[in-house]
């Protein structure tokens, strides 16, 4: 057990203990090299809850908690959602050994374009072919690596802060753009032996190769595709693990029956249910497909329904509006953005969605077959295959196809349903997030002495090159 030190109590603030620590170590010059960095949290640890900092505490020797900073950025729905489970599978594995922050801290602490990659993201995508040109033009290392280290260069100290204002010991990125720039931020503040990087990849398939950085120290590949990848980009075997993609626990580990699920969702508790979604933006053919499937899912000889159709809009507001004031001749439930897809997937009978691959993966964990209708050039067409081939679904770009096949898994072609959702469950990782971060744990584990110094002792050490 480490010894709980009091190391002091003024009567009134002068300096926080970081000041003080830093005064001792560089003198008074120390706040001017330092005065980009926006006042830390680590302040505000050390003080009381009036702020004054009458009572400081400071742990020597023992095990902290420790600070895991999970990289991110709302471009699409998927990162958050993996970002999110690597959190909260932390919580359940490990309490309070370990304090989670998910932030994007390049729209945080960054400027243009870094700060803005949500808006540019989701003007690329909506313009196709340009969204082809950026993936594919800045696929070879040579561009992306001097684009990037450029973009290092000028938001080094923005970026500094950002990171350091969390004190990681572990720095997770779930993002694509995030593995260059901090790790070049590292290495120049000499903390590379103190914390562990490693990249969570959200992409099944065909992912860009800006994922992988070899310099992290684990690279979590969701499909054997994706490692095979990653060794011919230059890692080591020892750097990369498969698990699968980090999936919300709610996911793998609750118990959820379709029968109260549909009592509490107030859907139809007989017809056969088809689940239509986008991602987290609404994105393709979503529209037509509700409209083809409201003729489609009607037997028009009996007068009856013989399905029923729920549309998740996710963050797309005029989508939702529309679909809302249409009429429909079947049962139909528009929703918006939900925070609880485990359980409208856990309700539903199928679903259709394009190749996101959160999407998929959670509905493979659900047993859901799916009816691709779309894909992002780029990262999400080699999903397509993925699921396809492995017989848990299908593709076509066709609402009218799309419609046509849904109703015959509702009526003639329910065989078919039924070996697509075993295919769908065998293909399925419901664990991957919590072998994500025992492995992570692990790693932390096997780290030398200097991870377990506090920072702003570390700092002093690194300045010394030793
Ligand atoms: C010689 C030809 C040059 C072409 C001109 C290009 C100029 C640079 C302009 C744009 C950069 C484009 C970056 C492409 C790399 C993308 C890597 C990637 O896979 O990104 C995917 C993510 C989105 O996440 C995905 O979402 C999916 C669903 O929507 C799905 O969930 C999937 O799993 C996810 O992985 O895309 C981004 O985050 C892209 C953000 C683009 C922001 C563009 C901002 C403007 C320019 C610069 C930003 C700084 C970084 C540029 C880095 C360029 C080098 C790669
Ligand atoms: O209303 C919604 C719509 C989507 N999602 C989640 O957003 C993620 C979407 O990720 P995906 O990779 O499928 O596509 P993206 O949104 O990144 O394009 C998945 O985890 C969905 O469950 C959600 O939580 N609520």
């Amino acid at each position: 057990m480490g010894t709980i030190t009091n190391v002091s109590s003024p009567p009134t603030k002068v300096a926080s203990i970081t000041e003080k620590v830093w005064q001792t170590v560089y003198g008074n010059s120390w706040s001017g090299t330092r005065s980009h960095l926006r006042r830390s949290s680590y302040d505000d640890e050390f003080e009381d809850s009036d702020g004054v900092g009458t009572v400081q505490l400071m742990q020597i020797g023992a095990e902290r908690t420790k600070n895991v900073l999970v990289l991110m950025s709302d471009t699409g729905g998927g990162h958050r959602a993996s970002a999110e489970a690597i959190r909260d599978a932390f919580r359940i594995e490990f309490g309070d050994e370990y304090r989670i922050f998910v932030k994007d801290v390049w729209k945080e602490y960054t400027g243009w374009p870094l700060n803005d990659m949500e808006r540019s993201y989701k003007f690329m995508v909506k313009h196709v072919q340009l969204w082809r040109l950026a993936f594919h033009g800045t696929s070879p290392r040579w561009i992306h690596s001097s684009y990037l280290a450029a973009i290092a260069a000028f938001y080094a100290k923005e970026v500094e802060a950002g990171l350091m204002e969390y004190k990681p010991d572990i720095i997770i990125s779930v993002h694509p753009l995030m593995q260059h720039i901090p790790l070049w931020v590292l290495k120049w503040q000499g903390l590379q032996k103190k914390v562990v990087f490693v990249t969570v990849i959200t992409d099944l398939n065909s992912c860009h190769p800006t994922w992988f950085h070899p310099g992290v120290n684990r690279c979590y590949c969701p499909s054997k595709e994706v490692a095979k990848r990653a060794l011919c980009d230059g890692f080591e075997e020892s750097q990369v693990r498969v698990f699968g993609l980090p999936i919300r626990p709610s996911f793998a580990r609750a118990v959820l029956s379709k029968d109260d699920l549909r009592i509490e969702l107030e859907i139809d508790p007989d017809l056969p249910a088809v689940l239509l979604m986008g991602g987290g933006e609404g994105m393709g053919p979503v529209k037509e497909t509700a409209r083809a499937l409201g003729k489609s899912l009607y037997d028009k000889v009996q007068k009856k329904p013989i399905g029923q159709l729920i549309i998740i809009c996710g963050r797309n507001k005029s989508l939702a509006t529309t679909l809302e004031s249409e009429e429909w001749k079947i049962p139909v439930k528009v929703r918006g953005f939900e925070t609880q897809m485990q359980k409208w997937m856990g309700a539903c009978d199928c679903i259709i969605t394009k190749a996101g691959p959160g999407t998929i993966a959670e509905a493979l964990i659900r047993g859901l077959p799916i009816v691709l209708n779309d894909y992002i050039p780029g990262q999400e067409k080699g999903n397509v295959p993925y699921v396809v081939e492995n017989g848990a679904g299908v593709f076509t770009r066709s609402p009218k196809e799309t419609a046509r096949i849904v109703a015959g898994w509702f009526s003639t072609n329910t065989d078919e349903l039924k070996r697509m959702s075993e295919n769908a469950l065998k293909l399925a990782q419901p664990e991957a997030v919590f072998d994500i971060v025992k492995d992570i744990h692990e790693l932390t584990l096997q780290r030398g002495p200097l991870a377990k110094i506090p920072y702003v002792l570390t700092s002093s050490f690194t300045s010394l090159d030793i």
